[in-house]
């Protein structure tokens, strides 16, 4: 495995890969790896020569209030984790190699960035949306991997391919879950053993919200109501939204006609958690 921190020495590297007719796949993550991480690494690397993984914790994407100083890091872990699954490449610059100086130039998408998650973290999917697009002209991958626990996200960055015409083609991962149904992700290192034994009422709630919506209910009010009743028992947990969406636009679905996708987010203590489940409507 070869890890750069540079630009310059990872083109060169990718370069001669280029030459030689292989393929190359990207899975950009801000480290701290789990096993969500890794199912992403073993689909890249089933479907491309060449694995490319970029770990950098992006300034850009967190707001001044937020968690960029304390987010959880361990590189040395990272880099053991991604060796043993047999990664040819870790890109892992620094801010300064990012960001050399303030950028004047970004992508940000509206609305489609500033609803959901974009309304509580200003901002954040310009971060995203730049730091993906630097990423994507750093390594000209053929296809990059992204995980649906981030649904959000993973919309604006098919939007932003589509729109921009990006050529690289984006692939959406299923949400790897803790065996009792807790999303994997890398804030639930912060989790007291209470948080996490009363954070399995997100994807417990999003169980039973699907099961409704593919029982055939087609009026989202009933089902958000139930979902948030289940977090109404759960005292540990604060839920800061629940929408019911449009699962390819995230347009809002007064009626539930077509396939939806229900998106929370909740705090848990001092931690922000976000989880999602798509469904579609059954015969009513
Ligand atoms: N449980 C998971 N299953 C599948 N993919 C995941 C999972 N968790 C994260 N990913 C994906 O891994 C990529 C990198 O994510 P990131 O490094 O931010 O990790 P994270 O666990 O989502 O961290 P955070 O605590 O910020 O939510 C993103 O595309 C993200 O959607
Ligand atoms: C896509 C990403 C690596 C961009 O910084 C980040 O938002 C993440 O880890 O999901
Ligand atoms: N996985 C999303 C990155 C963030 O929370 O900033």
């Amino acid at each position: 495995m070869e890890r750069y921190e540079t630009i310059a020495e990872l083109r060169g590297a990718l370069g001669a890969a280029r030459r030689a007719g292989k393929t190359v796949g990207l899975v950009p993550t801000m480290g701290f790896l789990h096993a969500g991480h890794l199912e992403l690494v073993r689909r890249a690397m089933l479907e491309n020569d060449v694995v490319v993984v970029s770990i950098f914790v992006n300034p850009t994407q967190f707001g001044p209030s937020e968690d960029f100083a304390t987010y959880p890091r361990d590189p040395d872990r990272d880099l053991a984790l991604l060796r043993e699954a047999k990664v040819d490449v870790v890109f892992a610059p620094t801010v300064e190699e990012m960001y050399p100086r303030p950028l004047q130039t970004s992508v940000s998408l509206k609305p489609l960035g500033e609803i959901l998650i974009g309304k509580v973290r200003p901002g954040h999917f310009a971060g995203v949306a730049t730091v993906v697009t630097k990423l994507f002209n750093i390594v000209q991958p053929d296809k990059a991997y992204f995980g649906e626990k981030d649904f959000q996200q993973l919309t604006v960055i098919r939007r932003m391919v589509a729109d921009l015409n990006l050529p690289v083609a984006i692939v959406g991962v299923p949400t790897v879950r803790e065996p009792d149904g807790l999303a994997m992700s890398s804030r639930n290192v912060r989790l007291t053993p209470g948080g996490r034994h009363a954070a399995r009422v997100l994807s417990a709630a999003l169980a039973e919200g699907a099961a409704m919506i593919e029982a055939g209910e087609r009026d989202p009010a009933p089902v958000l109501a139930a979902m948030r009743a289940r977090f109404g028992a759960e005292p540990g947990v604060t839920l800061r939204s629940l929408d019911i969406r449009a699962a390819e636009t995230l347009d809002p679905a007064p009626r539930i006609d077509g396939p939806v996708v229900i998106l929370v987010t909740a705090e848990v203590g001092p931690v922000l958690l976000i989880d999602q489940r798509t469904a579609r409507p059954g015969p009513g």
